[in-house]
């Protein structure tokens, strides 16, 4: 059995904050690049592991990992809205897969999704219900955050899942990252309304949405002219990371430490999380090869950003 990866950081500024027009044909190139991975490999079955900010998952109940039986786009920052066409039977299967292999992952039957998991399926696949998709969040901005090897074993449980799946040709997403430091507020350090935000913020206003948006817009804009207070990006961070995720040997991500990731790469480089989950599951069917990788850190859409793809080695 094969599997096939594509891990991508997602920015909500793509399309907002543009970057110098050599950087933005670089990137562009990229998401051609791994387009074409995957109209080639043509799956029938997708998991994406994706993290989520504030749009699905608040703190009034927030898990490590939650398996999506069904779920909804938002369509914050223009992203598709309305539902994705998602497998509930594989996915129920996938997550009593998982709970055998004494790991704890919530589910959910109406899961709400916003660019995190949203940007790569419209990037990839030019739609959110063009290929069945199992959506697995996975918590990349709220502490408290648990330890890697978590992270690892429950990519690793989706992974051996998705090795039985003989008659599909299955494609692991991860979203998010690398390293960056967004504006998103921290519960311990977030004023009245932002807490209420980050408590329970489903369905805002239209205008509460937009206000929300521009200020992390504006932030991008004056990260990449340099007056932004938020912690600069981490290149050898991430280009460390992305050897290590090439490597085949995900065991020194067991040893990463979650305070340390933040201090070193910014609050949101736990979006990483996706990127390893993506891994694990893929070595799960195997020895795989890293096919294209791209990196850049890219101050306008306030990301450590790269792209990679991989799969089983045959
Ligand atoms: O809070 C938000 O609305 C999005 C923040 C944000 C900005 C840039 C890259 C990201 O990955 C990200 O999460
Ligand atoms: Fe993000």
């Amino acid at each position: 059995m094969s599997l096939a990866l594509v891990t991508m950081s997602h920015s909500p500024l793509l399309g907002y904050n543009d970057p110098a027009p050599e950087v933005k044909a670089e990137v562009d190139n990229a998401f051609a690049s791994a387009r074409a991975f995957v109209s080639e490999y043509d799956p029938t079955l997708v998991v994406s592991f994706a993290p989520d900010h504030y749009n699905g998952f608040f703190y009034d109940l927030m898990p490590p990992f939650c398996i999506g039986y069904e779920a909804l786009g938002v369509g914050d920052y223009g992203t598709a809205e309305g539902p994705l066409n998602v497998p509930t039977g594989t996915a129920e299967k996938l997550a009593e897969w998982v709970a055998e292999r004494d790991l704890d992952v919530a589910i959910s039957r109406k899961m709400e999704i916003d660019h995190g998991a949203i940007q790569p399926l419209e990037i990839l696949f030019g739609g959110i219900d063009t290929v069945p998709t199992i959506p697995v969040f996975v918590n990349g901005v709220a502490k408290p955050f648990t330890r890697m090897v978590r992270v690892r074993r429950l990519g690793e449980a989706i992974g051996s899942f998705l090795a039985t799946l003989t008659d599909e040709r299955v494609l692991v997403i991860g979203s998010g990252g690398l390293s960056h430091d967004p504006p998103v507020p921290q519960w311990a350090t977030a004023t009245e309304p932002q807490r209420a935000l980050l408590l329970n913020g489903r369905h805002p206003t239209a205008a509460a949405r937009d206000a929300r948006q521009e200020r992390v817009i504006q932030t991008g804009r004056d990260f990449a002219a340099g007056t932004a207070t938020i912690q600069d990006l981490a290149p050898e961070w991430d280009r460390a990371l992305m050897a290590v995720l090439a490597s085949g040997d995900l065991s020194p991500i067991d040893a990463m430490n979650p305070t340390q990731m933040a201090h070193e790469a910014g609050n949101s480089a736990h979006e990483v999380r996706t990127w390893v989950a993506a891994f694990a599951a893929l070595s799960a069917a195997g020895p795989y090869r890293v096919g294209y990788a791209y990196y850049r850190p890219i101050r306008e859409y306030i990301a450590g950003f790269g792209v990679m793809t991989a799969q089983t080695a045959r």
